[in-house]
């Protein structure tokens, strides 16, 4: 399996279900999924697993992750914490096209308790099929990566 088809999911307990219908749909499609967890329903604390997610997709261990929570904002929050992650939230597909497209995301944030299952697979489709422009978008995310320069 190749390191670009890697990809890390990680939730709390509000988006288990949802976390693993994402892993499942995923799968079918190729991806190689890193599923970090947690698989027990007991009330946890999002920031470490959007941490850890992130941590995985920084040194390079998978390419991309996606992570859920309840809204999805909390544990993105988390995740944009770790140096070199680029996380958006989405509730549309339009919104995670353009994540990749303009803002080269490394990480997909889903609300598990905003969307439904289908819209969500549809976003996470969406989200992983397309591919960041580059030029005048490159400029501007080196800017959000050396905020000085
Ligand atoms: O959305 C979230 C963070 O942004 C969490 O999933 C949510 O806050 C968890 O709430 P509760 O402990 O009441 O299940």
């Amino acid at each position: 399996m190749t390191a670009s088809k890697r990809i890390v999911l990680s939730s709390d307990h509000a988006a288990i279900d949802l976390r693993r219908a994402v892993a499942d749909h995923i799968s079918a499609q190729g991806w190689d999924v890193v599923d970090i967890g947690p698989q027990t329903p007991e009330s946890t604390h999002y920031p470490k697993h959007g941490r850890a997610a992130a941590e995985r997709v920084a040194s390079g261990d998978c390419r991309l992750g996606i992570i859920l929570c309840g809204t999805g904002q909390g544990i993105m929050m988390a995740a944009n914490k770790v140096v070199g992650i680029r996380c958006g939230v989405c509730s549309d597909t339009f919104s995670a096209r353009m994540i990749r497209m303009h803002n080269n995301a490394n990480m997909l944030s889903l609300g598990a308790r905003v969307v439904g299952e289908g819209l969500a697979l549809d976003i996470v489709d969406a989200f992983l099929s397309a591919e960041f422009e580059g030029g005048r978008h490159a400029t501007r995310v080196d800017m959000i990566e050396t905020p000085e320069g």
